[in-house]
């Protein structure tokens, strides 16, 4: 039986206090647990003003492939337009993020992740790998949200549910047409595709998974960090974000460089195995998000990748792959043990 990918997240437990986010509601000082500093790295001031930003991309543009391999390999990152998901569908499925957001803490703790689950409400995954906690309270969903939508609402969990499937599904062909246009950036033969990446026939068969993220208007942002540095573990993650600024990434040699919302479009941002398959040519993206404190952030990411079971190795044009074949399943182990290490211990 192969193993889904919410199994694949069950052999971390963790502690409550890295599943249960604040009670923002009640809270109106900055509480020691959330406020970081240099010490914590902390890097605040090195936010770059508008002078560099990344590439928007025209998903129909005939040029496409060309833009996608310059973002690509410069950036790893850049705006989607023309993307072909309904605005009608986004705003839904924000709408809902919001609604269920903004229940009271108890009512959103019928739904906490289990200590050794991957879905369900609480703070992001990487939280025991930080001594301080983040500005910041999350919803994950794999497969159908139905479980913990009847938690949370016993009577109306439908339309919840329906919006998020329906969110998925999209999500997930636009994510198939990105990987396919990567794979010609990279040069990878129409026909060839399939062997070129050389895993399971059935590497195109994601599972995926969608993150809801809110970042509350925060008392003392200097000091709070609302998502702290990661990269995404799978192939591509495409993100929505409402607008209000908060997301940055990490440029080496220039530092953070904000990624502010562009009504309509979606983020599109590689991630560790699309930084392995690219044998490196694209970087995965070093992210974080900062706290706002008079907006209320929210962000919907969907993470695509293959099943579990494929492996994910350095496509074979490249004659000297600087990874070694990995199995999905054993890089989410990898990661959860060490984070950002993870790809370091995979290099030949
Ligand atoms: C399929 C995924 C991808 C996950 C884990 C799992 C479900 C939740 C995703 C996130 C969402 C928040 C940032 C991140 C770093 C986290 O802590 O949880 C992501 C992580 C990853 O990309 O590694
Ligand atoms: O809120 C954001 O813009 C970033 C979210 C993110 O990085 C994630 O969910 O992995
Ligand atoms: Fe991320």
């Amino acid at each position: 039986m192969a193993t889904s990918l919410s199994e694949a997240y069950r052999d971390t437990t963790l502690q409550l206090k890295h599943i249960i986010p604040l009670d923002f509601d009640s809270i109106h000082d900055l509480p020691e647990s959330h406020v970081w500093t240099t010490k914590d790295n902390l890097d605040l001031l090195s936010e770059k003003p508008d002078v560099l930003s990344i590439p928007i991309i025209d998903l129909n543009a005939l040029s496409a492939t060309e833009l996608v391999r310059n973002a690509c390999q410069k950036w790893g990152m850049f705006h989607l337009i023309n993307h072909g998901i309904p605005l009608s569908l986004v705003d839904e499925a924000e709408e809902h993020a919001r609604r269920l957001f903004g229940l009271p803490l108890e009512r959103k703790l019928k739904a906490l992740r289990s200590p050794s689950g991957a879905t369900g409400y609480g703070v992001a995954r990487i939280s025991p790998f930080f001594s301080k906690l983040m500005w910041h309270e999350g919803f994950t969903i794999m497969g159908s949200a139905v479980d913990h939508a009847k938690e949370l609402w016993p009577d109306e969990y439908e339309e919840f549910c329906d919006i998020m499937d329906n969110y998925q599904k999209k999500m997930k062909s636009l994510a198939y047409k990105i990987l396919l246009l990567i794979l010609k950036a990279l040069e990878v033969d129409d026909k060839n595709q399939d062997q070129e990446i050389n895993c399971t026939p059935s590497f195109y068969q994601s599972e995926g998974a969608l993150q809801l993220n809110s970042y509350p208007c925060c008392p003392n942002p200097n000091r709070a960090v609302g998502l702290a540095p990661h990269t995404d573990s799978l192939l591509l993650t495409i993100l929505h974000q409402n607008d209000t600024n908060g997301l940055q990434i990490f440029q080496e040699g220039t530092g953070w460089v904000p990624v502010p919302p562009l009504s309509g479009a979606l983020v599109v941002n590689m991630g560790d195995l699309m930084h392995i398959i690219s044998n490196a040519h694209f970087p995965t993206v070093y992210h974080r998000v900062v706290p706002n404190e008079t907006r209320h952030r929210f962000s919907i990411a969907y993470f695509y990748g293959p099943p579990t079971d494929s492996i994910i190795a350095p496509l074979s044009k490249f004659q000297t792959p600087c990874f070694r074949p990995v199995t999905l399943k054993e890089y989410i182990s990898l990661k959860s043990r060490h984070l950002e290490k993870a790809l370091t211990l995979l290099r030949n």
